[in-house]
């Protein structure tokens, strides 16, 4: 097992030769709190399986608690959501959002269509996350939302508007998916009398994310025809029903550092909770880490990496997994070549602009490193030089960079800090400990 030293504000962590074992990963943020969404708008109530704990996740339960939904948590595991069938009881609240995009998003559609009084704000940097293609979206067919800071950005105030019986909606596509999601989700609150159709106005990004909404939406029993990406339409008459229960997989995002980690270091490294069925884009990382040249093996709940020695570098269009993206960017340091990851625009306005942020930590431990406005380049150095790596308060750009204390063989002796490693509660707050539980050997 590798050493750790936990202080307040970083963590160093020894050079690891060997990776191998088995990680249980936790449950998927985007399915974790659309489920609770979904749930706390459905009629019945709904057990809930494998949900994931962490900030993103609690800000979704305090807004539901805040908003008069009940739900208990019955053990470690489970917990209970008892909905409202699209009502709820509280008309008046002043709501935390965090720094959850999946959480103030879809939050917004529902209250501006539900109808009351609410303040929606969070951290200071979802205070600098765009929400205005949504607002506008919604505003245009009579709710009623006003910023209370820098127009297009949260915070917001949320009064009852007039939602128009009959809907032809649109909603810019890209610059987050999630603004399609959020209208999705509300969609069916809206279609009363007549069908609601979205438009989507330019090319639509992170599209997998948008095939995990329509999913859970049909487990809730609702169906949206789909004319390609371009157009959605929610009939009308239907209603969010309990399915009864319902499990969470295992983060796929999550599950992409312990793969690369196999892949790069020796493995196999199993990671349990997503598999060949999963419902999340981001399983496709393992598609990249075959490209780059390991092993990949896929059960109905398991995804494992081996390496084959050196990895190759890649150069290829990441627009469908941007969170995944991220660990590939620093796995390109153990790959022969210059790896290009294009088409990721969205990482500017994420937990931090992270083209930018991803570019200085990696120019400090030697790569060379090329930045575009929506493309990284990344050319490894001869020897990863240790540093003290700045997180931004991004959750992923902690765990990321855990990968660069691997093949220890270029820093016999010399650590990697890792800064505010406690941002990682955002959807890992055991990330550290699973990642030492992989690192096999010492090089002393
Ligand atoms: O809908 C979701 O669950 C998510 C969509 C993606 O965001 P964008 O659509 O803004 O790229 C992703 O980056 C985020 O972590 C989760
Ligand atoms: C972009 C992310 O989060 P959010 O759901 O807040 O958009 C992320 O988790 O990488």
């Amino acid at each position: 097992m590798t050493q750790q030293k936990q202080y307040p504000h970083f963590t160093d962590l020894e050079p690891v030769m060997h990776v191998e074992g088995v990680v249980r990963l936790p449950g998927s943020k985007s399915i974790s709190n659309r489920t609770l969404l979904l749930a706390a708008l459905a009629e019945g109530a709904t057990t809930i399986h494998d949900l994931l704990a962490s900030d993103d996740t609690l800000v979704m339960l305090g807004a539901l608690r805040s908003l008069g939904i009940r739900w208990e948590q019955i053990d470690e595991r489970t917990h209970i959501v008892h909905g409202q069938g699209g009502t709820l009881p509280v008309h008046e609240a002043d709501l935390f959002m965090g720094n959850a995009g999946t959480a103030i998003r879809p939050l917004t559609a529902a209250l501006a269509v539900i109808g009351g009084d609410y303040t929606l704000h969070g951290v200071s940097r979802m205070h600098e996350r765009p929400i205005g293609d949504l607002v506008d979206a919604l505003n245009a067919v009579g709710a009623q939302i006003e910023y209370t800071g820098v127009e297009g950005f949260p915070p917001l105030r949320i009064r009852r508007g007039h939602i128009h019986a009959q809907q032809r909606m649109s909603v810019r596509g890209d610059v987050s998916s999630q603004f399609l999601t959020a209208l999705l989700m509300s969609a069916p609150l809206m279609a009363k009398e007549h069908p609601v159709v979205i438009d989507v106005e330019g090319e639509l990004i992170s599209k997998p994310y948008i095939e995990i909404t329509l999913n859970l939406m049909r487990r809730f029993g609702v169906t949206v025809e789909q004319d390609g990406w371009q157009s959605f339409t929610v009939q009308p008459g239907q209603r969010y029903a309990s399915p009864g229960s319902i499990h969470v997989e295992g983060d796929a995002s999550s599950a992409s550092y312990f793969l690369a980690a196999g892949a790069i270091a020796g493995g196999p490294v199993r990671v349990e909770g997503v598999g060949r069925d999963s419902i999340q884009g981001d399983v496709r990382f393992a598609d990249a880490l075959e490209m780059m040249g390991a092993t990949i093996t896929r059960g109905d709940n398991w995804i494992e990496s081996t390496s084959n020695g050196v990895l190759t570098a890649i150069d290829a269009d990441f627009n469908h997994i941007p969170d995944a993206a991220m660990t590939l960017a620093v796995a390109a340091l153990y790959a022969e070549g210059t790896t290009t990851l294009r088409n990721i625009a969205s990482w500017r306005v994420k937990e931090t602009d992270r083209l930018s942020a991803m570019a200085t930590e990696l120019r400090k431990l030697g790569a060379t490193v090329e930045e575009g406005p929506d493309y990284i380049s990344v050319t490894p150095p001869a020897e990863i030089q240790p540093a003290s790596i700045d997180t931004y308060d991004d959750h992923r750009m902690a765990m990321c960079f855990s990968l660069a204390t691997l093949d220890g063989k270029a820093r016999r002796g010399n650590r990697m800090r890792i800064m505010d490693p406690k941002c990682v509660a955002k959807t890992f707050p055991d990330y550290f400990e699973a990642f030492a539980g992989i690192a096999r050997n010492e090089l002393f």
